[in-house]
């Protein structure tokens, strides 16, 4: 593709819809910032009126029932600077004082943005946005096992994935959460990995109304504080996003404000992007990772962006630098937002084509396409992935430092390949490899500590990276089963557990007793694993309970849930059929409270919910049964949450 500036105008609309196409059916051509920034932008810049930018992007047609929309489905306005934003405001204030409204008391309402699929649930008919007028009969997607949060009919909002789902296992499978979606909603055939999160009940369709929200003034909106209040909302919402919705609250003055033939006057995406450089790419280089995936590196002349020198920059994957053709000479962007790692975004001009590597730069095992995506399947000898397997767990457990990428190549050169062996080396071991005595000293002083700092358990297995069981999966599994109990943990049983489907538990299962050896001769070695408690459910009042936290509470909401996490419980972003407890704060919405007595889900305060679970010994066979706690906590009357209603 040629770089934005060296289109002609149709040509550029042109490309813009095959990017839009393509985007929609779920299989981006460029990334969201390429597109946005630089071939959309262009197109502002130079015919602000294109027909293209004054409607709403149309989606493709999934084949399904075409129905017209009772209102239309408009996208919106986006806001990517403190000016964009300011310009916002005063269009907002100046309709108000035309309307004889006090500019100080109107109040915005901030939602995250949620990164899915729109559409509307009305009259019992999901219908997806489609072309703003005509959507897309997608109701089907509820027998599919997409899971209604508030019921049926709750007007406009989303076909989403939890964020979870997307961390502990599809992100190995698809290049963007959207994806998913879009393959769900559209597919003859399910994949088997969406199906599995279907069946664990990880789709959602999530109305912007049941959203967690914030109130603020025209004065946080063009303050400092507009990104801590989106971050908090985005990343506590349990769902992909990108970026919030700010909308005004006041009916009278959207009335007023009314529509474009693309978006509300009255509402706006804030949508932060870093700063921006360009520089010249002197190589594209390829790596080789833990899972056997190849990504690009771009090598770029040096330059300094958001404070720091940068040289590399992620091509993200195959599929993007064959479509973006960058080679050796390219011009690109590169933005860094908030995140370690820069992006690419975009290409200025072009230079030599792309290459892909046929061969693995480690192994030189031919390699597979899937997808975007190259694959060295060559996991048993592949140095690369095993280097980074073992990195892997030393940055898993957390309690050794040194045994980083150079120690770890040392090693494998001298043949030293399996963490068991590295645990076996001594001080004079490491020197005959090179290591310094006194460097020598230290490696045999970290490996010791890491056999007598604690560690908790599921760190230890998370370690593994055995696919699937991340971080947080690993605490779920072994808050009910120990970890020396787990080879004879039948799939069944791993199913049983909440958020654990058909296909991810006989996966785990079976990885787990093809790694024990692995993970038998490392617990062997005595590593002080402190492990959580092994809460039992029958003893443990909120263990395998799936919890929502709601309002604002006395204790931070992520310490709650981690809390909650630790018990052997599920923390949900909103209340469904399968949610068992509401836990309550300041100020929640009706909507949260509604839901709950709907589903007759127990609602407890804040309070009653922390003397429940602080009150039971964890340890099985001690304290009062969990039933005897159950009564005695208190139930939040309904007429206390009318207040907040
Ligand atoms: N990579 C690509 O090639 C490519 C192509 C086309 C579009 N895109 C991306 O898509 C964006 C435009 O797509 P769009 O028009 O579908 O969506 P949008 O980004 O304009 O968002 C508008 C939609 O957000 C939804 N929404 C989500 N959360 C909401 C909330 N809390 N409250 C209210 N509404 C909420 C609404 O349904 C609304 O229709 C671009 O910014 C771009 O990043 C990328
Ligand atoms: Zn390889």
């Amino acid at each position: 593709m040629k770089p934005a500036n060296e289109l002609t105008t149709p040509e550029l609309v042109s490309f813009l819809k095959a990017a839009n196409q393509a985007y929609r059916s779920g299989s981006p051509i460029i990334d969201d910032a390429t597109y946005d920034h630089v071939y959309l932008a262009e197109l502002h810049k130079r015919d602000p009126l294109n027909p293209f930018l004054n409607r709403v992007e149309p989606e493709g047609d999934f084949g399904s029932e075409k129905v017209r929309h009772e209102r239309p489905m408009l996208s919106t306005e986006k806001a990517y600077t403190t000016k964009d934003m300011a310009n916002f405001v005063r269009r907002v204030e100046g309709i108000a004082q035309e309307l004889g409204i006090i500019t100080s008391s109107i109040q915005y309402r901030i939602t995250p943005k949620l990164d899915g699929m729109a559409g509307n649930y009305s009259k019992n008919n999901l219908v997806a946005r489609g072309n703003g007028e005509v959507g897309n009969n997608v109701t089907h997607v509820f027998n599919h096992g997409v899971q209604a949060i508030g019921g049926a009919n709750t007007g406009l909002g989303e076909i989403v994935l939890l964020s979870s789902a997307w961390e502990n296992g599809l992100s190995e499978k698809f290049s963007h959460p959207r994806n998913v979606i879009v393959g769900l909603v559209g597919a003859d055939k399910i994949n088997e990995d969406v199906f599995e999160a279907l069946q664990a009940g990880h789709v959602h369709f999530t109305p912007y109304s049941e959203l967690p929200g914030q109130l603020v003034t025209a004065k946080d909106l063009t303050g400092p504080q507009l990104n801590d209040i989106c971050d908090q909302l985005e990343t506590g919402c349990g769902y992909p996003t990108d970026g919030s919705v700010i909308e005004v609250v006041n009916d009278q003055l959207k009335e007023a404000m009314g529509h474009t033939s693309h978006h509300y006057r009255w509402q706006i995406a804030w949508k932060r992007v870093g700063e921006m450089v360009t520089s010249t790419v002197t190589g594209v280089y390829w790596q080789t990772g833990r899972t056997g995936r190849v990504t690009p590196i771009l090598k770029i002349d040096r330059v300094w962006l958001s404070g720091a020198w940068i040289e590399n920059v992620t091509g993200h994957h195959a599929g993007n630098v064959q479509n973006l053709n960058i080679g050796r000479g390219c011009i690109v962007n590169v933005v860094r937002s908030g995140e370690v790692i820069p992006k690419l975004c975009g290409v200025v001009k072009k230079g030599e084509s792309a290459l892909l590597p046929r061969t693995c730069p480690s192994c030189d095992n031919e390699l597979i396409r899937e997808r975007e995506f190259l694959i060295c399947a060559n996991t048993e000898s592949c140095q690369a992935q095993i280097a980074n397997r073992l990195g892997h767990f030393f940055s898993t457990i957390g309690n050794i430092d040194l045994f980083g990428e150079k120690t770890i190549d040392t090693l494998l050169t001298h043949g030293v390949d399996e963490l068991p062996k590295i645990y076996e080396q001594t001080d004079k071991d490491f020197q005959s490899m090179g290591f310094g005595p006194k460097q020598a000293q230290n490696l045999v002083r970290e490996i010791n500590r890491s056999l007598t700092d604690p560690i908790e358990d599921w760190r230890f297995l998370a370690g593994f990276g055995i696919r699937h069981l991340g971080k947080g999966d690993s605490r779920r599994l072994l808050s009910s089963y120990p970890l020396l109990e787990l080879p004879s943990v039948t799939a069944e049983q791993i199913q049983a557990l909440p958020s654990f489907g058909q296909l991810k538990a006989s996966r785990i299962a079976s990885e787990i007793r093809s790694t024990w050896p692995l993970i038998e001769s490392m617990i062997n070695l005595g590593f002080n694993l402190t492990g959580i408690p092994n809460v039992a459910k029958s003893d443990n009042p909120i263990g395998g309970l799936n919890i929502v936290f709601t309002g604002k509470m006395e204790n931070p909401r992520k310490k709650l849930e981690e809390q909650a996490l630790m018990l052997g419980a599920t923390p949900q972003s909103s209340v469904s059929k399968n949610t068992d407890i509401l836990v309550v704060g300041q100020n929640v919405g009706s909507k949260k409270l509604e839901a709950a007595r709907k589903h007759n889900t127990r609602i407890l305060e804040e309070a009653a919910y922390l003397e429940m679970i602080t009150s039971t010994p964890h340890e099985k066979h001690e304290g009062p049964s969990t039933n005897s706690l159950k009564k005695e906590a208190k139930t939040a009357s309904e007429d206390q949450f009318k207040l907040f209603a």
